[in-house]
């Protein structure tokens, strides 16, 4: 390894590993579906690293008296079968206390109160509930006088169903805690490639200088899932997807990707820019959905090499709810005017990967296109990889050796974190947990994002409620309904090839 490379690996690793200040973190939802397959997992990595101090504790709510033994078993099983070595999970388990009662119960409190006692650790409840659960919870943990002046809430996403509840949850956890103390996660901000955004653009002149409507052609952002609808029936079919994914992650890779320079990396600064995004972009209203917008859901079909049900089959009744969207938007700023920028976010589709694609304007006049064996230019591009193989791969034309005729073809600078840095790349709920520990509310959602969001979703689901009411049925395990290629070919451009970075 290079000098360089092994400097970086230093600053990227010593941070990563400076204990945070001891704590007690309360997981509301502790036997749910998140709480399970990421929170713990993700706790049990920092205590492998070290970060969590000796006398931290996790404290698990959960509802039912057979969850207090039942659920420790859960989660060593799920530690065994990411390979942590048993003596290794019972030091995880160790720091583990199940509390039982029933979140909306303001007398269940009193268990809660007792099992924290008197402790000035920071206390951090985390609400992995459904949504409904946010106001009742803090006003409880008010009533019962367990919040100490410096506690910490995180409410994960979707906040709320639309701009006014959204509000109502807002308005009613402010009467209790301050912004500064509500952590509005937002996973995708976790994410290694997407922090990596902002070094990308603001730590490289290259970038930067072309980073407008002047040098680009289009942009296009994919969250492609091969998962279908999971055991998350009850939540999901009444979200959809605008609400699931659009309206939090993919609007949040927007904003990092479209915002101007913050003047330092500081937690408002960032979020000041992205606020700015999201308030010009430009909205969609009424009619409009049918041209700017495209809903899908996912029928028959064959899924990772398997035959896979259709949404409805799996959810066991009839249903409109989309598992799939496609929008195209412009934001109406100087440096965006006129560039169209294509998001599209599905479930159940050929692939997994995530990616922000930006298509560069092609050279202004091309000396080579007359030359005889030639091929046509293609315009750069720029691909940031989110999942799998994070990374950032820039397309060029470049000449085939040799000494006959002239022949030019694209190539790719290909940079993968993984053979770049040695390291792993921490799973988002790793990096965020301790974010809200340490008190940084860099790469979370204030209030006023947030509610921006549902500013520019509302309309959409407005409109499609009158005109756009049926979602297209596409094969499970496709790429999506053939109006989302509708929707940029009829612009002369086409969808990204995800093979690009194989
Ligand atoms: N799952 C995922 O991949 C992701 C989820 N999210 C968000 O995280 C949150 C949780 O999602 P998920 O884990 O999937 O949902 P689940 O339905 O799997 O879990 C919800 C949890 O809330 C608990 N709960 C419900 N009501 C009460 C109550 N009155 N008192 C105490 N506990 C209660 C349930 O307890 P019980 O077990 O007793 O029913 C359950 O453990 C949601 O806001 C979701 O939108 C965000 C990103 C990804
Ligand atoms: O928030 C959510 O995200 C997951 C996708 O997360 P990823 O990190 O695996 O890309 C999605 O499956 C889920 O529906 C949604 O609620």
């Amino acid at each position: 390894m290079d000098a360089i490379a092994d400097r970086v690996l230093k600053l990227e690793t010593v941070p990563e590993r400076t204990p945070v200040p001891p704590f007690d973190l309360v997981i509301f939802g502790a036997g749910g579906d998140l709480a399970l397959r990421k929170l713990f997992p993700a706790l049990a990595q920092r205590n492998e690293e070290g970060v969590l101090p000796e006398e931290s504790r996790i404290l698990g709510i959960v509802r039912k008296a057979e969850d207090v033994e039942g659920l420790p078993n859960e989660v060593a099983k799920k530690l065994k079968d990411s390979g942590l070595p048993a003596d290794r999970i019972a030091a995880f388990l160790h720091r583990l206390t199940m509390v039982q009662m029933d979140a909306l119960k303001p007398e269940t409190y009193a268990a809660l109160k007792t099992a924290l006692g008197d402790s000035d650790r920071v206390r951090s409840f985390y609400l992995s509930t459904p949504p409904d659960l946010f106001i009742p919870i803090c006003e409880n943990l008010s009533k019962a006088e367990i919040l100490t002046p410096t506690s910490r809430v995180i409410l994960e996403k979707p906040l709320g169903r639309d701009l006014a509840s959204a509000r109502a949850i807002n308005d009613a956890v402010a009467k209790i805690l301050p912004e500064s103390r509500t952590y509005r996660i937002d996973h995708y901000l976790g994410k290694e490639t997407v922090q990596n955004l902002l070094v990308l653009r603001f730590a490289n002149t290259l970038f930067e200088r072309s980073w407008s409507s002047r040098d680009i052609d289009n942009v296009q952002i994919t969250v492609a899932e091969t998962v279908g609808l999971e055991q998350r029936a009850g939540y999901y079919d009444k979200a959809g997807h605008l609400r699931d994914m659009v309206q939090n992650h993919v609007l949040q890779l927007l904003c990092l990707f479209a915002i101007e320079p913050p003047n330092l990396l500081e937690a408002d600064a960032v979020r000041d820019e992205k606020v700015r995004v999201l308030k010009a972009l430009r909205p969609i209203v009424g009619p409009d959905v049918q041209r700017y917008t495209v809903r899908g859901q996912y029928g028959p079909g064959v899924a990772e090499g398997a035959r896979a049900k259709g949404y409805v089959d799996e959810l066991g009744q009839l249903s409109n709810t989309e598992t799939f969207v496609a929008i195209r938007c412009e934001i109406d700023t100087w440096r965006w005017a006129g560039v169209p920028i294509f998001l599209r976010t599905g479930k159940r589709l050929a692939q997994r990967y995530s990616e922000i694609a930006v298509t560069f304007k092609p050279v202004p006049h091309s000396i080579f296109g007359a030359a005889p064996g030639c091929d046509q230019l293609n315009a750069n591009r720029l691909v940031i990889r989110l999942q799998p193989d994070d990374g950032v791969q820039l397309q060029l034309m470049m000449k085939v050796p040799g000494s006959g005729k002239l022949k030019i073809v694209p190539r790719q600078l290909d940079l993968r974190y993984d053979t770049a840095f040695g390291v792993r790349s921490p799973d988002a709920y790793e990096r965020l947990l301790t974010d809200v520990i340490r008190g940084d509310q860099t790469l979370f959602m204030r209030r006023d994002e947030v509610e921006q969001a549902w500013s520019w979703i509302d309309p959409i689901l407005a409109g499609w409620q009158e005109y756009y009411p049926q979602p297209h049925r596409y094969a499970a395990g496709s790429w999506g309904p053939s109006q989302a290629i509708g929707l940029i070919e009829r612009e002369g451009r086409s969808w990204a090839d995800p093979e690009l970075m194989e």
